[in-house]
């Protein structure tokens, strides 16, 4: 990784973006540019929009279900972030959260959300989530909030410097130029296609796509840019986080995968996720998540990853671990 600098975060604008978002204390004010798309995002009508079903009990529905046909881990961190959200008053904000994923999520029933009030304070309050599905627990997850206090300590890496998004392509325009291409393989092809019709809610906008048949190691690293598919507006800014957490999950763990071109995941699946949010964003607009892998060893790697605002503030900080059990490659490359 490039050496880490510090600044504060009224030193960077390190995107060449013009936006004026930031503020000294990282609210954000007036964003002369909003989304491409006017549309509600599903991420709002559907997914992170929870049916109530008593006090302190949620109901979560899905959307888009990875070919595992185990639960994404981003919806149900973001699904019981939005229950743990709603059991605390409008001047707190979600700062942390931490997750275990203790068994796969079944796409064939929805998931309970029950919260336990695990302490109220007067700057903090902490809630504890139990994801239930077929009478057990698939996600524990402690969200602790904090409401927004001045400090005069402020500091943050400086955010990468990529081309802004306007310069790069979508996933789903990448995968038609690889379509494309005349010596494609029929597994490679079904690969390609299996990315357009997933239905995935976000936008994505690799930084540095990678080449159809990746076949040199990698550093770990990865940067992309990333916003939600459709509006989330400016009314409800609690589930720009919500957004986020779910966002947070997204082509995560596999970073820790990308020096190994001659292995392919056989299992791979997240064990636990950690999220800290430092400013306020809009999910909504183009966030840049860059992502590393300091370890990998004992079939589990470690991931670490900053989603930054376009204007060079650091929105958000993620760790994850995963259990990576892999299989060495057959000659002929299957994805992207
Ligand atoms: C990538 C981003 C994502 O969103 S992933 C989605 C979110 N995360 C998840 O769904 C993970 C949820 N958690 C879990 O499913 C469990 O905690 C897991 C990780 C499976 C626990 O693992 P474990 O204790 O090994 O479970 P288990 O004994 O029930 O076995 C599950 C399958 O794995 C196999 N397994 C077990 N040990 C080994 C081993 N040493 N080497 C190879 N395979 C092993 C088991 O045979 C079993 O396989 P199968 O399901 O019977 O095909």
């Amino acid at each position: 990784m490039a050496e880490k600098q510090t600044a504060t975060t009224s030193d960077c604008d390190c995107s060449g973006s013009n936006e004026t978002l930031k503020s000294a204390d990282g609210e954000i004010s007036d964003s002369p540019k909003p989304p491409a798309q006017d549309l509600k995002s599903v991420l709002v009508t559907s997914v992170l929009s929870l049916e109530k079903l008593d006090v302190d009990l949620y109901r979560g529905t899905h959307h888009w279900v990875p070919h595992t046909q185990r639960l994404f881990g981003g919806q149900i961190v973001g699904q019981a972030l939005v229950a743990a959200a709603d059991t605390v008053g409008d001047s707190l904000h979600a700062h942390s959260l931490h997750c275990y994923f203790v068994r796969a999520g079944d796409p064939k029933v929805p998931v309970l959300y029950q919260v336990d009030h695990t302490r109220d304070g007067r700057s903090f309050a902490v809630r504890s989530v139990k994801a239930i599905q077929h009478g057990q627990p698939i996600l524990t997850c402690q969200v602790s909030f904090h409401m927004v206090q001045p400090s005069p300590l402020q500091h943050q890496f400086i955010m990468p410097m990529v081309p802004p998004p306007e310069d790069l392509l979508t996933v789903e325009e990448l995968v038609h130029l690889y379509l494309s291409k005349p010596d494609l393989t029929e597994k490679a092809k079904q690969g390609l296609n299996k990315i357009l019709a997933a239905e995935v809610p976000l936008e994505i906008k690799p930084v540095h796509p990678p080449h159809i048949y990746r076949l040199t190691a990698a550093e770990p690293k990865k940067l992309f840019w990333v916003r939600a598919g459709g509006l989330i507006g400016e009314g409800n800014m609690k589930l720009h986080r919500c957004v986020a957490a779910y966002v947070s999950d997204f082509a995560f763990l596999d970073t820790a995968m990308l020096s190994y071109p001659n292995y392919r995941a056989k299992f791979i699946a997240s064990l636990d996720h950690a999220m800290w949010f430092h400013n306020t964003f809009r999910s909504d607009e183009w966030m840049l998540y860059e992502c590393e892998s300091p370890w990998a060893g004992g079939s589990r790697g470690l991931v670490q990853g900053r989603l930054w605002r376009r204007d060079g503030v650091l929105a958000a900080s993620c760790s994850q671990e995963g259990v990576l059990r892999v299989t060495p490659v057959t000659p002929e490359p299957s994805k992207l």
